[in-house]
């Protein structure tokens, strides 16, 4: 857990608890008792503190919290305060990602080393907590108010070059820490340490703190969207110009407040559960898990289609350094899509990518080698049969095929192929190099090994694989699309899109629902409701009512815009008019007219409609469809849901996404109340019918966290 040697004059206090160092109570104990031993052993000049293995440390340990054993002596406060107490100089040295308590220890030590590849971070306010141990006092008084706001209030670390400019550290070394950390503590004056104690300065640049705060204070305002921790951070630093005791009392209460929070607890589970949907199975057959499954090694990968997703696609398997066969009929498209790579790439790591790694042909027999295809075609089922049908014939029998369609149904596309155990969905979001969700999609015949392959793949380029069933929209598009059809409901009842994206923007969604339908571009929609038969390109479908199709309400207010070209961002005009050049979302009174002709013309009365109904209305039929979707069988657990909402559309992480939001702040007797109560109001819109799961667990007074539990391998 924490290894203590006597390097002649140096005691050094090694951390050994792997994978990641945390500081749980056993690592805490025997590093206290190791100090108190250095500090007794007379032939002991000065102390090192530092890890074996991957990392120093990763801070404390989040398994810990919400237990006791986070409060059991020595707490982490206590040991830092120790350190800092410390009647010999303690050098921190510092490898691998060092984050939180790491920083709390080394802020406190007299001295500071790292490694040249360390980096160092304070993901605390990720966690909804606060760096309490002092960090929000120690850490200005070292490095100034603007560092100190950036690196606690944003999570980002630093890398061992920007701490050491920035006064974090003193020292970058390049190699053999663990000697030239014994050789700098062995030259380190022993006398005058109160003068390295970081607590006895005082913030530099303290007299331009009101300038500094402010614009931080305006920054998190717009940036937090309800979040609280990134504001209280700073209420705790501002307590860093007070004198150090009072300032650290401040830093404990706020500390108190955030731990206490219900957001700490939803952004713990959001980030457990990142690490959870790792662990997948099959809800029909268990037997079918990540324990079970064998992936097949991937070296490379044929990209289909070169547009926006293949490039995205592509970008993302040669940063994880895979070898990217990319195939597109349109040479044009493809010399495009190739400068769009190397410039994204160049931008990244300085260097374009080997021609090895990136082959561009407009030859799908190229393909004929690769472990692993992704198809990026245009969503259109037929289209993407025909495409199978031909990698089925081009490619070698044991290629994995998958499919990049973000609803279309897997088991139609397998069917064109010979090998319908080998076809998965991989649903890429957009912009596919940044956005970290892959949500996996098995069909009726999809192997043990495909599925193990697409979710190894996820990993391997960094991002977070989700499985899911098949079924029309998979999981995310299935329950987002009742948030739209919502939205455009509240618009023929009195809404304008502002008012709506306003509600949900104040909820925490990054966009409201419409600015986010004029950024993807409305003709997406718009043509899988022509497939779906819902619409046609000149409107209603013949001797259909305007305002129900299927059975259920419908709006057709999306298609009248997509009828006047009116596709979003791309087109200059969407929901909001856009001026040349700009993504700026300005109200359009074209858009006005329209809507309110259409109230008109089908006698709805408009009448005024708060945000809370607002936000219920768009999120409470999405979630009720979560239940359906667990009920069905087709996630593994309510934190797959979570995850592809956190990572894949925005969801506010500090609510811990759709199902959490439910089970914990809503409550599920509240939610089927209000569901009841809009199904009441809204008869003809079938996803006001509350889930037979949902009924049954409000009726149980269970929660979410026992299917959380159970559901899990
Ligand atoms: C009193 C408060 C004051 C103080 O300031 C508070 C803190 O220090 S707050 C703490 C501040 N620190 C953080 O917030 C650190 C957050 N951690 C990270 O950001 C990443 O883990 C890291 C970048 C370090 C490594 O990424 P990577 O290489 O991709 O590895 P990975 O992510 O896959 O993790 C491997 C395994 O380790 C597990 N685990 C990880 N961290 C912790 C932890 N602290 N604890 C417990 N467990 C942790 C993780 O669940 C996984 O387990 P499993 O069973 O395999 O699912």
């Amino acid at each position: 857990m924490a290894e203590c040697a006597t390097y002649g004059t140096v005691a050094v206090l090694q951390i050994n608890n792997p994978p990641l160092n945390v500081l749980g109570h056993d690592v805490r104990s025997q590093l206290m008792s190791g100090l108190q031993q250095a500090l007794q052993d007379k032939a002991v000049c000065s102390i090192v503190i530092m890890g074996k293995g991957q990392t120093f440390t990763a801070g404390a340990d989040v398994k810990e919290f919400g237990t006791e054993k986070v409060f059991w002596e020595p707490t982490l406060h206590s040991l830092v305060e120790a350190v800092s107490a410390s009647t010999k100089p303690v050098v921190t040295a510092i490898h691998g990602t060092t984050l939180g308590g790491g920083v709390a220890l080394a802020l406190a030590s007299h001295y500071r080393l790292a490694d040249s590849s360390a980096k160092m971070g304070l993901p605390e306010v990720q966690l909804g907590i606060l760096p309490t141990c002092g960090v929000t006092q120690r850490l200005p008084r070292l490095v100034g108010l603007q560092t100190a706001v950036r690196m606690v209030t944003s999570g980002q670390t630093q890398s061992a070059q920007q701490a050491l400019t920035a006064g974090l550290l003193d020292k970058v070394v390049t190699d053999d820490l663990l000697k030239k950390a014994v050789g700098f503590a062995r030259s380190v004056d022993v006398r005058g340490l109160e003068a390295r104690r970081v607590s006895s300065w005082t913030v530099p640049g303290a007299d331009r703190a009101e300038d500094v705060l402010d614009a931080a204070r305006k920054t998190l305002v717009r940036r937090s969207r309800g979040a609280i921790a990134p504001l209280t951070a700073l209420q705790a630093i501002q307590a860093s110009l007070l004198p150090f005791e009072t300032g650290m009392k401040r830093e404990a209460e706020l500390g108190r407040y955030l731990w206490t929070s219900w957001q700490a607890a939803a952004l713990r589970y959001a980030f457990f559960a990142e690490r959870t949907v790792k662990r997948w199975h099959i809800p029909r057959n268990k037997n079918v898990n990540y324990r079970t499954a064998e992936p097949m090694d991937i070296k490379s990968v044929g990209v289909l289609g070169a547009g926006t997703m293949g490039v995205g696609i592509t970008i993302s398997l040669l940063q994880a350094g895979l070898k990217v066969v990319l195939t597109e009929v349109n040479k044009a498209q493809l010399d495009k899509a190739v400068s769009l790579i190397q410039r994204s790439l160049e931008g990244k790591s300085g260097g374009k990518p080997q021609p090895m790694q990136l082959r561009a042909t407009t030859d799908y027999s190229q393909l004929r080698e690769v472990d692993l295809v992704i198809e990026a075609v245009f969503e259109d089922l037929a289209l993407k049969k025909k495409v199978f049908q031909q990698l089925d014939a081009v490619t070698n029998p044991r290629t994995i095929l998958a499919t990049n369609t973000s609803g279309l149904d897997i088991d139609q596309i397998a069917a064109a192929t010979q090998r319908p155990d080998k076809v998965i969905g991989t649903h890429f979001f957009s912009p596919a190099h940044v956005m970290r969700l892959l949500e996996n999609i098995y069909g009726r015949h999809t192997s043990v090994e495909t599925i193990a392959t697409a979710m190894q793949l996820g990993a391997t380029i960094g991002k977070v694989g989700v499985l899911v069933g098949n079924c029309p929209g998979f999981v995310g598009n299935r329950m987002k699309g009742l948030n739209f059809t919502e939205a455009m409901f509240l618009l023929e009842e009195g809404a304008e899109p502002q008012d709506v994206d306003k509600a949900l923007e104040e909820f925490g969604f990054a966009m409201g629902p419409f600015r986010v339908s004029d950024l993807a571009g409305g003709d997406v929609h718009w043509r899988r409701r022509i497939q779906a038969g819902l619409t046609t390109e000149h409107g209603p479908p013949p001797y259909t009512p305007v305002l129900y199709r299927q059975g259920n309400r419908y709006s057709p207010l999306a298609d009248m815009l997509c009828m006047q070209g009116r596709f979003g961002q791309k087109t200059g005009a969407g929901w909001y008019r856009y001026k040349s050049g700009s993504r700026t979302a300005l109200p359009d009174a074209e858009v006005h007219r329209l809507i309110h002709k259409h109230r008109q013309d089908h006698g709805f009365q408009r009448r005024n409609i708060s945000s809370q109904e607002i936000v219920e209305r768009c999120l409470f039929p999405l979630i009720n469809e979560g239940f359906r979707i667990l009920e069905e069988g087709l996630a593994t657990g309510p934190q797959d849901i979570d995850v592809i909402f956190l990572l894949g559309f925005g969801w506010p992480r500090h609510t811990g996404g759709p199902m959490y939001y439910a089970d914990k702040v809503v409550g599920l007797g509240n939610l089927l109340q209000s569901l009841e109560k809009y199904r009441a109001y809204h008869p003809r819109s079938a996803h006001w019918v509350p889930s037979s799961l949902l009924r049954k667990m409000a009726a149980q007074g269970t929660s979410l966290s026992i299917w959380a539990a159970g559901s899990r391998l």
